[in-house]
């Protein structure tokens, strides 16, 4: 099987900050969020990673990504290293999270334009891209409409256009399904599916055990910064469920319920 995605012994510390000390309810001056961590994913496999809040998935996505560089280790995505060669990573990925926020006094045409022109995609490529994604996301009734004006569903949907605009063959998305209505919410993870029947690979974090179960090939299980676990995920469900193992890691691993 062809590695598509490599996180090599990545370690992540964040110096904490007076107010995120008292958020934290720490005195420490200092957060690990992820520690010497490594997982492979292959081509055309959805891999998810599972954590509880904090867990440090979003910190190894944001990695991945190249929008934060690790204190050590690396990420290879098609054999570029985020750390050496973030501009290769860019053109070869796509990453969403919840958190993206389109600019509110943008309409979805303007955007999904703007940032197809930023990876260099060809005029007529944009427009056949964008008709198609459109479609599929039912965006063209509100394409002129400014993203201030628009339902959550709607911004969600419109990032997810605009964050494969490029054609990436790596997605990375980032607990994709958080905050959304249940039909919004399904409109995304049929996406996912339509995307891994494209051959595409896909790594995604969540905390949620169902959609791990209906869609990832794999699974990496995170506590506090450690991968601690990783399967196939037909291989877990031979024997367990995804929560049961979860939480018999929690317990093992120092959580507090
Ligand atoms: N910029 C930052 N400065 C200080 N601490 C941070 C920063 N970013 C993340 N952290 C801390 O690192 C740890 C891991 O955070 P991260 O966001 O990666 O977790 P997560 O698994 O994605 O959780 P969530 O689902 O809550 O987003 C947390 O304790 C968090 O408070």
């Amino acid at each position: 099987m062809n590695v598509l995605f490599s996180v090599k012994d990545i370690t992540k510390t964040f110096n904490l900050s007076k107010k995120q000390q008292k958020i934290l309810k720490t005195k420490e001056t200092k957060k690990v969020a992820v520690k010497s961590l490594s997982f492979d994913a292959y081509e055309g496999e959805i891999y998810g990673l599972l954590g509880p809040n904090g867990a440090g998935k979003t910190t190894t996505l944001r990695i991945a990504s190249s929008l934060i560089k690790p204190d050590t280790g690396d990420v290879l995505i098609q054999g570029f290293s985020v750390v050496k060669d973030p501009a290769e990573v860019r053109r070869r990925i796509g990453f969403l999270t919840s958190e993206l926020k389109l600019e509110d006094f943008f309409t979805p045409n303007y955007l999904f334009d703007y940032f197809s022109r930023l990876h260099g995609i060809p005029e007529t490529t944009i427009k056949t891209r964008k008709q198609m994604l459109f479609d599929q996301f039912g965006i063209h009734p509100f394409c002129e409409v400014k993203v201030s004006d628009l339902s959550t569903g709607m911004k969600q949907k419109v990032s997810l256009a605009i964050s494969i605009a490029h054609d990436p063959d790596i997605i990375i998305f980032d607990e994709p399904t958080n905050g959304l209505d249940i039909i919004t919410a399904k409109t995304v993870t049929d996406f996912l599916i339509d995307l891994k029947n494209q051959g595409k690979t896909i790594i995604l974090s969540t905390h949620i055990f169902s959609l791990v179960e209906k869609l990832c090939d794999r699974v990496g299980i995170i506590i506090d910064g450690e991968m601690v676990y990783t399967n196939t995920v037909s291989e877990i469900l031979k024997t367990s469920d995804l929560e049961t193992l979860f939480f018999s890691l929690y317990a093992s691993h120092g959580g507090n319920f």
